[in-house]
């Protein structure tokens, strides 16, 4: 398989900046503190940058949930670790590098909406349009159709992950 260069890492900071003054310019009116859950392994670099970048108070956290073998999703989702934190009442923002069946990121909703946060948010770097997976995504980075990408925080079989350009494998 060939790697390919999708969009370069000038890009790819770019489009983060732009996401993190959308989410600032929609937070700001309504809390003072963000509570972003990033959702590990793939989002790590995504999160990293993208907190980075807003200018507000953004509260931490981290959930490690995994479900993909090779470029297929087993559709079973592993949780390796969750939140800790009670979540009530919170402006809760989750962070995910990609959205492609929508398992996890559907796994994930349905469990911390249970938590009773003030209102669940969704922030992916890279929202993709295989299949319909029915989740509107409140903050977009890139929209991409049939592709298997890596770099970012993507991995190919734990590979790739820290290419700092998404790219394609062909
Ligand atoms: O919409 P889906 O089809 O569920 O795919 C998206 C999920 O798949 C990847 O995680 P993966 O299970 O590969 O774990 P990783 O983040 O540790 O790489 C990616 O980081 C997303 O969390
Ligand atoms: O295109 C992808 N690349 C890496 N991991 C993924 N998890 C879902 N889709 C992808």
């Amino acid at each position: 398989m060939q790697l390919k260069v999708l969009y370069d890492e000038l890009t790819v900071r770019q489009k983060i900046k732009q996401m993190a003054k959308e989410i600032e310019n929609y937070y700001k009116d309504k809390t003072d503190t963000i509570y972003a859950i990033c959702v590990l392994k793939g989002s790590i670099h995504f999160f990293s940058e993208l907190v980075l970048n807003i200018n507000m108070n953004v509260d931490y956290s981290f959930v490690h949930v995994s479900s993909y073998a090779g470029t297929e999703s087993t559709g079973k989702i592993r949780v390796k670790s969750w939140v800790e934190e009670s979540l009530e009442n919170k402006y809760v923002l989750v962070v995910e590098d990609i959205v492609d069946t929508g398992n996890t990121l559907r796994y994930i909703l349905n469990y911390l909406k249970k938590q009773r946060p003030a209102e669940l948010k969704i922030a992916a770097l890279v929202e993709k349009k295989k299949y319909d997976h029915g989740i509107p995504i409140d903050f977009v980075g890139f929209t991409v159709g049939d592709v298997f990408l890596v770099g970012y925080g993507l991995d190919y079989e734990e590979k790739y992950r820290n290419l700092p350009y998404i790219g394609y494998l062909e």
